[in-house]
């Protein structure tokens, strides 16, 4: 007898937008489902599959958690992760959904596309991209900051095509969605909401829906069965770079650049972080996350920093031979000054 094809949800959104806090909430909530998880980050600290680990055991167990660490998954389809597909698939007890997190600076088209490759066709489709959105980010203009100075260096140069890489990445997200989460509306009022609005949907064509949210709290009936067979309709919803290179020049994150900072235990966690603002301030770091070790206190403090906003708590015991320590993956623009950085956070402790 045939076998029904496993639907695949893809999530994607840039940097800290709330993918891990989606699926946390999803796993929670799925309703009896078996999900299997492959997560994918940018920056050499396994922070999302940590964090995501035993929330939902019922749902995902440890074993079903499957992290891809070697790069960004839109960079290592071929080596990373069509050969964890087909492991996945090979197992004996197959899940009843696949859910991929891409990191936050990932292009969806070319892991969409793979789904097209034959040992992978056969026995999965994608139900559905739910791209995420930090609309508190938006509301900021974020995504649009460099907007005037390409504009007026458009005037001067027809031929400029290129606009900043936070606003391609962004456009090009928002392209593969089939359904786009505004999430993070607690941070912004009902006008904020739709600057967001009208700002996300003049940047994509296709007008997916879109839902708001806060915390990722979205029904696992409304992210999941979905239905879409999105591999079908990817030549429709093509990434800057695929419009700017058909000759098929490699895409790479050549723009953004990533470093852990290993430092020693942090004494003083609300100063830490008070300072902490400020240094993400001034060098324009757009994520750091990781965890601190707090003498005295037997749990590890996990710390987010979007932008300059920062939430931190205490988040599970450190176990007995783990190495307490702290460490945080820092991820900028590719100027950014790695040594400046490190020795500001360093002075910050
Ligand atoms: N205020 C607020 N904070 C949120 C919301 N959703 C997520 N966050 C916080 O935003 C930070 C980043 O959330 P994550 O879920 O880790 O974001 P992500 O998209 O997985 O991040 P990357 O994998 O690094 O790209 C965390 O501190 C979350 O607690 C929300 O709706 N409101």
């Amino acid at each position: 007898m045939l076998q029904q094809k496993i639907p695949a949800t893809v999530i994607t959104g840039f940097l800290g937008a709330g993918k891990t806090t989606l699926i946390r909430n999803l796993l929670q909530n799925a309703g009896g489902k078996r999900i299997a998880l492959i997560i994918n980050e940018f920056g050499d600290l396994g922070v999302d599959g940590d964090v995501l680990k035993g929330c939902g055991a019922e749902a995902c167990s440890e074993d079903d958690i499957i992290e891809l660490t070697n790069g960004c998954i839109c960079c290592t389809v071929a080596d990373d992760f069509i050969p964890t597909m087909s492991k996945l698939l090979e197992r004996e007890n197959r899940p009843d959904h696949i859910v991929i997190e891409t990191s936050g600076l990932a292009l969806p088209q070319p892991l969409v596309a793979a789904f097209n490759w034959p040992e992978i066709k056969t026995q999965v489709t994608v139900d559905g991209v739910i791209t995420v959105v930090d609309s508190a980010a938006v509301a900021a203009g974020r995504f649009a900051d460099d907007h005037d100075k390409v504009d007026a260096l458009r005037v001067e140069d027809d031929n400029l095509d290129h606009e900043s890489p936070l606003e391609e990445l962004f456009e090009d997200q928002l392209t593969a969605a089939d359904l786009i989460i505004l999430n993070k509306t607690d941070l912004i009022d009902a006008a904020g909401l739709q600057i967001v609005r009208d700002e996300v949907a003049s940047r994509t064509v296709r007008k997916p829906a879109m839902i708001e949210a806060k915390n990722g709290e979205v029904a696992a009936a409304v992210l999941l069965g979905l239905g879409v067979g999105t591999e079908d309709d990817i030549a429709n919803r093509k990434s800057h770079h695929e419009l700017e290179h058909e000759n098929g020049e490699e895409h790479d994150h050549d723009e953004f650049d990533s470093f852990v900072v290993e430092l020693g235990a942090i004494a003083d966690p609300a100063a830490f972080i008070e300072r902490l603002k400020g240094v993400i301030a001034e060098h324009d770091v757009l994520r750091l996350k990781g965890f601190a070790d707090v003498p005295g206190k037997p749990l590890r403090l996990l710390v987010q920093a979007v932008g300059s906003r920062i939430d931190s708590y205490f988040e599970r015991a450190w176990t007995p031979g783990e190495n307490r320590g702290t460490r945080f993956v820092v991820i900028g623009l590719h100027d950014m000054d790695e040594a400046a950085v490190r020795a500001a956070i360093a002075a910050a402790v």
